[in-house]
């Protein structure tokens, strides 16, 4: 949040009327996110991204699969120019990433840091949860509103006095994802939210992506969560050694990561049934049909 919401500056951007819904480019109106043939290289020797192209509508909900190391983070950094392409092109809401500083593209993406230690800076979960809407330029009461409803969707509302670093680490990712809701930005990347979390925390952020799509926004989370992929997400990437392997619906993704598949659709899969359940309630409901016969 230090480097991106602090580049945020100058608040008279948000007033000048340059955020809001997509503004028309090239793909059209209603895309969100564009990745055009993306190649990413740290120095000379690791190609981590290697020819990604992919299009992401507005609203749409899409998690990013893959083994440690398969280029999930690097492109999730992409798009809000934290990296910027070493070949092709990725546009948000309509900014190519290349031409626009961070400052730009912080109104338009918000990042969830894999590691919350690395966004959150201020000395109470208030102060931290106001400082992206308050250098985006809302006016204070909409800054105010902003920060209690991230606070209330996160679980946070009672713990405003409180030193971020005196929470356990996922509690201090809830802070990280409060801040990035309260700035109220038409994408919200996540890298890894549900690590750590408890059973409640997961029902809650599974919920949060639930309201954020409905209300237009685009998500795109990173997960080794293969349950919380199956049960919360339409659409999955694939990514395997900086490649996109499979962009699709998740069971049909799945089929494609065999060792990789949420515990419910093994069981499925195992059982011979010829559809599989992608959550515990539809296990549970396609066990009692078969149990009928
Ligand atoms: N700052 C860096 N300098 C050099 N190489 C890097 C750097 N960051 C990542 N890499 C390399 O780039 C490749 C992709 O890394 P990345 O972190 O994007 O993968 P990931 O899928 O997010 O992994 P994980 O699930 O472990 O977080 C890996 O080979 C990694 O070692």
């Amino acid at each position: 949040m230090a480097a991106v919401a602090a580049a945020a500056r100058p608040a008279a951007r948000r007033r000048r009327g340059l955020r809001g819904g997509p503004r028309p480019d090239q793909a059209g109106a209603a895309v969100s996110i564009v990745v055009e043939d993306l190649t990413f290289r740290y120095g000379e020797r690791v190609t981590a991204l290697d020819g990604i192209s992919l299009t992401v509508e507005l609203g749409e909900r899409v998690a990013v699969i893959g083994a440690n190391g398969a280029g999930k983070s690097t492109l999730a950094r992409q798009l809000n120019g934290i990296l910027t392409p070493t070949g092709g092109r990725v546009v948000v809401n309509g900014l190519d990433t290349a031409r626009h500083p961070i400052s730009r593209l912080a109104a338009e993406v918000g990042y969830v840091f894999q590691n919350p230690d690395d966004q959150l800076h201020a000395r109470t979960i208030g102060a931290e949860v106001h400082f992206g809407p308050r250098n985006l330029g809302f006016p204070p009461a909409r800054a105010r509103e902003l920060v209690d409803r991230a606070l209330a969707a996160t679980g946070l509302t009672d713990l405003v006095d409180v030193h971020p670093h005196h929470l356990s680490p996922a509690r201090r990712k809830l802070v990280a994802v409060a801040s990035v809701l309260a700035m109220d930005v038409p994408i919200v990347v996540l890298d890894e939210p549900t690590a750590g979390q408890d059973r409640v925390a997961l029902d809650g952020l599974g919920r949060l992506v639930d309201e954020l799509t409905a209300a237009g926004r685009t998500v795109l989370a990173i997960t080794h969560d293969l349950d919380f992929c199956a049960e919360r997400f339409d659409r999955v990437l694939l990514l395997d050694n900086g490649r996109l392997l499979a962009d699709g619906p998740p069971l049909e993704v799945f089929a494609r990561a065999a060792e990789r598949v949420p515990q419910v659709v093994r069981l499925s899969r195992e059982l011979g049934w010829p559809t599989a359940a992608r959550t515990v309630p539809q296990f549970v409901d396609l066990l009692r049909r078969h149990a009928a016969g």
